[in-house]
């Protein structure tokens, strides 16, 4: 019976990545992705502007919307100091357990709670549940008509804070047209657009990085 693209990542991992090194796993869903099977996670060239907010923000607390098979997830705990915590929202029951196991694979388990279920459910509850005041990173790579609805959301739920950052993919190629307008106009938000390209192609795409002022 035929796999789904989430199986056939999770299997590149399981053959091509060595258990606990999370470096060789993001490596080795980029060199499938590149050669054998395009997927959406944020890649190898966002992934490194990924990288570096996540190393200059040095966050206690980060939130991603839309964990798809942990690519970002992982790539991103695998920068996070000790202490740590990750909370990744995933409402597709299939993804998550694709993701569950790369996570596992990684051996990033015990910094990352992978919560499955819709955004709009959940970040209303994510104080209470977890014990969160607010989020220091906000990564954003869910639906892109969810991100504006999620980002106001945040703010009614009191999840962001002065010097809170929110991260979005896409804004250009699939786009947040309403995000960006949102989020660029905003007088409680200064943003930056770092260009770059939709994964794995020549496509242009990029990450809009946004401090809440508070
Ligand atoms: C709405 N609330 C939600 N709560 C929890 N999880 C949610 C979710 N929405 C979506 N999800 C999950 O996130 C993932 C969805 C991600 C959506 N991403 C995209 O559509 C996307 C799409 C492209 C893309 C770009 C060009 C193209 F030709 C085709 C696709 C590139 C990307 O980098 C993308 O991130 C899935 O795993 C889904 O189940
Ligand atoms: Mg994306």
């Amino acid at each position: 019976t035929q796999t789904t693209r989430p199986q056939r990542i999770l299997a590149a991992v399981q053959k091509n990545a060595t258990r606990g090194d999370p470096r060789s796993v993001v490596k080795a869903i980029d060199q499938f992705c590149r050669h054998k099977e395009w997927a959406m996670n944020v890649g190898d060239e966002k992934g490194c502007i990924l990288d570096s907010v996540v190393t200059e923000v040095n966050p206690a607390t980060v939130l991603e919307l839309g964990t798809y098979c942990g690519y970002s997830t992982v790539r991103i705990a695998s920068l996070l100091p000790s202490h740590a915590k990750l909370i990744t929202l995933e409402f597709d029951p299939g993804n998550a357990a694709i993701a569950r196991q790369v996570i596992a694979w990684a051996g990033l388990a015990d910094k990352i709670q992978l919560v499955e279920g819709a955004s709009g459910d959940w970040i209303p509850k994510l104080k209470e549940k977890f014990g969160i005041e607010t989020f220091d990173l906000v990564f954003l790579d869910h639906w892109k008509d969810r991100y504006l609805p999620d980002t106001k959301l945040m703010e009614e739920c009191g999840l962001l804070r002065k010097g809170s950052i929110l991260l979005a993919d896409n804004v250009i190629c699939p786009g947040t047209p309403d995000y960006l307008e949102y989020i660029r106009n905003s007088p409680r938000y200064k943003s930056q657009y770092f260009k770059s390209h939709l994964e794995y192609t020549k496509a242009e795409d990029g990450l809009e990085k946004s401090v809440f002022l508070g």
